[in-house]
Parts: C-alpha cells; sequence; structure tokens
C-alpha cells in the first residue's frame, strides 16, 4: 500500500485544497497521515476525515517585527525536530505540501529523510512558505498559469486548484431552510476568508439597513466575530464558519462578496457565482490577494472594491453594479476554461510515488 503525508495549515485555504485530493486517495486505497500545527485551523479540518493527524511546533514567518519573531526559530527547529522522527517512523513514499508556514519545518524534515516532495502554490505568485520550500520539491503545481513566470527551472506545472467536490453538490432548498430565507429576494453571501475580515464585518453591518431592502444576507464573520446586536434581523444570518453546510449556502447564493483568498475565489468560480472581491491590503500581506482579484477581474470573473475605498455608501454601490452585471459575470465564467486540479494532482502523485 503507498503511503502519503500532507501537510499545510494555518487558514484554510492551506488546507481544503489537501481534502479534496485525500478524498480521492481514500479511494484508491493509500495510507493518509497528517502533520499540522498545533493551533491551526486544520486540526479541525482534517479531525473530520479519520486520518491520523499529528500536531508539531511551528513558528510564523513575519515580514513585520514582533517580539514572537525571536522565539520563533526555536519553534520552527523543534518541529523539524518532531517531524524528523514522525516520518521517519510513518516511512511516506511522498510528503504533499498545501503551504503555510507549518509546512515549512515538514518539507525540510521530508529533505532530510529524502522523502520526495510536491507543493502546491493557489495564489498567484509564491508564499514565503513556498519559496523556502520550492528547492527540496521535485514539483510545484500552481493554479494561475501566471505563477509559473515566478518558478525557475521546470518544476512547475499549471494543475489548477483542487476542489472539493461535495462543494459542487449542495442543495439551495436546504441553503434556504437553514438561514429561514425565502426565494423572493437575491441571497448576498459575504465572506472575509476563512478568518473573517473585521473592517468588512464592521462595514456590511453599518451597510446593512440599506442592503436588507434589496438582498438577504449571511455573512461568514470568522470564529469570535458573531455579533450579537444583529442576531435576530430577518434576511441576516451570521455564522463563524461552516463545515458540511457551506455547499448548500453557496447553492443558494446570487452573488458573493468576498476577500480575494485563491481558494475561495476558485470555488466561486467553479460554482458560477458573480464576485465582488476586497482584497486583503498590501500592507497587511505581500499583496498576493490583489493579484488574484485583478487576474479574475481582467477575465470578467469579477469586479474589485479596494479596501482603501471600502465605505458604506462603496460597499452598496459596488453590490448593487455587481447585481446589475451578474449576467454578463457569469456569462464570462461559464466560458472560462476553469479546471479542478484534483485529477491532474492525483495523477502526478501517483507517478512520483511509483518511482519510489
Ligand atoms: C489572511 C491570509 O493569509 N489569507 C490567505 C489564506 O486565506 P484563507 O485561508 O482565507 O483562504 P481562502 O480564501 O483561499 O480559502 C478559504 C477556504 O476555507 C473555506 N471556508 C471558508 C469559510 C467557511 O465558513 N467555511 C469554509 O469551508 C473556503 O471554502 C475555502 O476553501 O490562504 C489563501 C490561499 O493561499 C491566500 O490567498 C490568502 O491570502
Amino acid at each position: 500500500m503507498k503511503k502519503i503525508v500532507f501537510t499545510g495549515g494555518g487558514s484554510a485555504g492551506h488546507v481544503t485544497p489537501n481534502i479534496a485530493i485525500i478524498t480521492k486517495l481514500k479511494l484508491q486505497g493509500w495510507d493518509i497521515q497528517y502533520i499540522g500545527s498545533e493551533q491551526g485551523i486544520e486540526k479541525e479540518i482534517v479531525g473530520k476525515e479519520q486520518i491520523p493527524f499529528y500536531p508539531i511546533a511551528s513558528g510564523k514567518l513575519r515580514r513585520y517585527f514582533d517580539l514572537k519573531n525571536i522565539k520563533d526559530p526555536f519553534n520552527v527547529i523543534r518541529g523539524v525536530a518532531q517531524a524528523y522522527r514522525l516520518l521517519r517512523r510513518i516511512k511516506p513514499d511522498l510528503v504533499f505540501s498545501k503551504g503555510g508556514f507549518v509546512s515549512v519545518p515538514v518539507i525540510l524534515a521530508s529533505k532530510l529523510n529524502r522523502i520526495p516532495v510536491i507543493i502546491h502554490e493557489s495564489d498567484m505568485t509564491p508564499g514565503l512558505a513556498n519559496k523556502i520550500s520550492l528547492p527540496f520539491a521535485s514539483h510545484i503545481c500552481v493554479t494561475f498559469p501566471e505563477t509559473l513566470r515566478h518558478i525557475k527551472g521546470n518544476k512547475g506545472i499549471c494543475t489548477g486548484l483542487p476542489i472539493r467536490e461535495d462543494m459542487l453538490l449542495g442543495s439551495a432548498f436546504r441553503g434556504l431552510q437553514q438561514c429561514d430565507f425565502h426565494k423572493q429576494k437575491p441571497v448576498l453571501l459575504i465572506m472575509g476568508g476563512s478568518l473573517g475580515a473585521q473592517k468588512i464585518n464592521g462595514v456590511v453591518r453599518l451597510a446593512l439597513d440599506e442592503l436588507l431592502q434589496h438582498y438577504q444576507i449571511v455573512h461568514l464573520c470568522g470564529k469570535g466575530h458573531i455579533d450579537a446586536a444583529y442576531s435576530g434581523r430577518r434576511g441576516y444570518k451570521q455564522f463563524e464558519y461552516l463545515d458540511e453546510t457551506l455547499p448548500d449556502i453557496l447553492a443558494m447564493t446570487d452573488l458573493v462578496v468576498s476577500r480575494a483568498g485563491a481558494t475561495s475565489i476558485f470555488e466561486f468560480l467553479a460554482l458560477e457565482k458573480p464576485m465582488l472581491l476586497i482584497p486583503l491590503t498590501k500592507q497587511a500581506s505581500r499583496g498576493d490577494q490583489i493579484l488574484n482579484a485583478g487576474s479574475f477581474e481582467s477575465l470578467g470573473y469579477a469586479e474589485i472594491l479596494f479596501e482603501e475605498n471600502l465605505t458604506v455608501e462603496t460597499l452598496i454601490q459596488g453590490i448593487g453594479q455587481l447585481y446589475q452585471n451578474r449576467e454578463l459575470l457569469i456569462s464570462n465564467i461559464k466560458a472560462a476554461k476553469q479546471r479542478n486540479g484534483t485529477d491532474a494532482i492525483v495523477e502526478l502523485i501517483t507517478q512520483t510515488a511509483k518511482r519510489q
């Protein structure tokens, strides 16, 4: 039986694509195990898959000053030692990494154990963890064709993003029931990335009176960010984070307002949802979401509202414009040569493991 170890985490964008691949590999009888961080969201998500999950220490790779920057290199070293011992015991044929800072110690430990590594980059430009990991990987799979320009040598393969199959199988009827919504008004989904976005949450709530005249709103606001003051509002439903019921919520959704995390926007694309994207700013990130959103806008799949311009008025106006343009956006999306990357990655994993 072939054995594989997955890694990746911190936020859900570095985990959910792994789940799509894991689901397929399970059907093929692989022995699958997961190494993730002690605190990240991956523990919860992977916990539902009934595969062994091993938490290790990891350090965040920050580009800004923080006192934790002093402690974190020691955590990375501790993580490498833990991952080294785990991999030596598990002896997988391959390690697959979806990036995020926990993946770095796992990749370094794979190198020390001479285990082949494949990594996947969702965003337009490689993240810091993947940049560090790339020299140790045999291949890097990417989502945007443009990303291949940033990768030296011939390690890059454009596979597309692995999308969980059940995301495509939701029921609008169940979604409406869950939120106590009806069919008379369009449904707007607001999602601030897997961890929520406080700035977006605040502006949405200030715009609520106006928006609720035209739309029913389901708001994924992130752990700890539900505002009880708005809980009883008819036509407005807040959730911290959704798992099994997310496909139903997406099935009933007519329009999306979202951060521009790569995993989410490719899921919306697969589900043919017109999007208004509010990318994470350059101050708060390396600017990857701005590039993701720019690519989708230039292809006619999405409209952009930059956070610097985000106010109650621009949000209401942006959503109104999205509603007016929705048919054009949907027809552009339908014409997209969008691929679910799962099969191509499963094939690459199988071929690479065969050589072991
Ligand atoms: C702050 C930060 O570092 N963000 C990065 C992170 O975003 P983040 O982790 O937010 O990632 P994405 O938006 O790409 O993906 C979120 C994933 O969580 C799922 N989901 C979300 C909400 C929910 O209630 N239930 C649920 O299942 C979505 O369906 C999706 O599969 O990884 C992305 C992919 O590399 C990057 O583009 C983002 O820049």
